[in-house]
């Protein structure tokens, strides 16, 4: 085991004290963790806000709880710092910049793992859910499935890339959606579609952002949108016909939490077109375009997106790297995290928050 600096042995962290429809948050000092054999200790300077933080704090999905497995600290869009190397690890040394993602491990021995779905992998640990996840500033990671942060990226964008970026990279890849295609996401201005709204421009889509107020379309148009929709006060069903020349878009991709964003969705696309899921709507949500008649006479595709692998994360940095995603956000210092939850819990982030652990 190396380390190279004198380490604290507490650090900060956004921690749970009561779960549920009226969960609370607070920062609190909790231990430093040790690397185990296989693992990092990272220092982060930087975590994202996802609004899946939100969903594993309030309970609300079809999905294991995290009171169930007693972590009290979501949070799964880090960047930071290599500070300790557990005893066998390879290929990683003091210092070197790191970040970690949704999916925390998984077996990279099964058939999933070798096949780009890893994710979805029976062995695959959720960050924030099953193990601490990045509201708390010093965090293990196995070496293994940490990415690694490349120059030209700082850690306030990298940290959002690692969770809305590349499931949104990894989306726009399923759709296979091609150039001069028409893209609409719906939840354009939020943390994850503004991500994709970047990526769909770099790819050479027409994007059509739908999403709600001036600070969220003045984002959208800024960062390419070829036309927006307000869906508050408009048809959106009409106005996304007229906008696309009567025929409806290629793709839809649903990057809102709320029930009539899927609702309408599979209504907005052409013939032959595909409804993307990514935004995780709570248990009980009817998805509108199971009536099978509907997508036998459209040819009507649906997809599901589950974050991105190890190697999606790599490509959608790359792109970063590149200048083609920057991601838009507002930096809050580590004990105004509470506030950047409740401020995203009130749909009132354009682009992102993200906490400094410098600050
Ligand atoms: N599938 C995945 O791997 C994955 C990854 C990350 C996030 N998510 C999920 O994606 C969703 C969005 O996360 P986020 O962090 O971007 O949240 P966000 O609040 O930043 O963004 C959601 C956006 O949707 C907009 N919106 C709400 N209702 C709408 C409607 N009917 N039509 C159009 N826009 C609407 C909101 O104004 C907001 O801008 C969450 O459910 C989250 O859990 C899924
Ligand atoms: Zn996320
Ligand atoms: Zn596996």
């Amino acid at each position: 085991m190396s380390s190279l600096e004198l380490l604290p042995t507490t650090c900060k962290a956004g921690v749970v004290v009561e779960y549920g429809a009226n969960f609370k948050l607070e920062v609190q000092d909790v231990p430093v963790p040790e690397p185990g054999p296989g693992q990092l200790l990272i220092r982060l300077n930087a975590t994202g806000v996802c609004y899946s933080d939100i969903h594993y704090m309030l309970e609300d999905l079809t999905l294991p709880r995290m009171s169930e497995h007693g972590v009290r600290s979501p949070g799964h869009e880090g960047a930071g710092v290599v500070v300790k190397i557990g005893e066998q690890v390879k290929n990683w040394k003091i210092g070197d910049r790191a970040g970690i993602k949704p999916t925390w491990d998984t077996c990279m021995s099964c058939e999933l793992c070798w096949g780009r779905l890893e994710c979805h992998c029976p062995e695959a640990i959720p960050t924030g859910l099953k193990v601490p996840g990045t509201y708390q500033q010093y965090i293990v990671s196995p070496a293994r499935y940490t990415s690694r942060i490349p120059d030209g990226v700082d850690d306030f964008s990298a940290g959002p890339i690692m969770c809305s970026g590349s499931t949104m990279y990894r989306s726009l890849v399923d759709s296979e959606l091609r150039p001069g295609d028409w893209a609409t996401f719906l939840g354009a201005g939020g943390g994850v579609g503004h991500m994709g709204v970047q990526l769909a421009k770099a790819m050479g889509l027409r994007v059509l952002g739908i999403d709600t107020g001036k600070a969220k379309r003045e984002l959208c148009m800024q960062l390419g949108c070829d036309a927006f929709i307000d869906f508050v006060d408009t048809d959106i069903v009409k106005e996304t016909m007229r906008i696309s020349g009567g025929r409806g878009v290629d793709g839809v991709f649903v990057t809102a939490t709320s029930k009539s964003a899927y609702a309408v969705a599979p209504k907005l696309l052409s013939v032959g077109g595909r409804v993307m899921c990514v935004g995780m709507p709570a248990t009980g949500t009817a998805f509108a375009g199971d009536d099978p008649m509907f997508l036998i006479l459209r040819n009507i595709k649906v997809i599901g997106t589950l974050t991105g692998t190890m190697k999606d994360t790599n490509d959608a940095l790359a792109f970063a790297a590149r200048g083609l995603l920057k991601p838009a956000y507002e930096v809050f210092g580590i004990d105004r995290l509470p506030e950047a939850v409740e401020l995203l819990r009130a749909g009132q982030v354009s682009g992102r928050c993200v906490i400094d652990f410098n600050a």
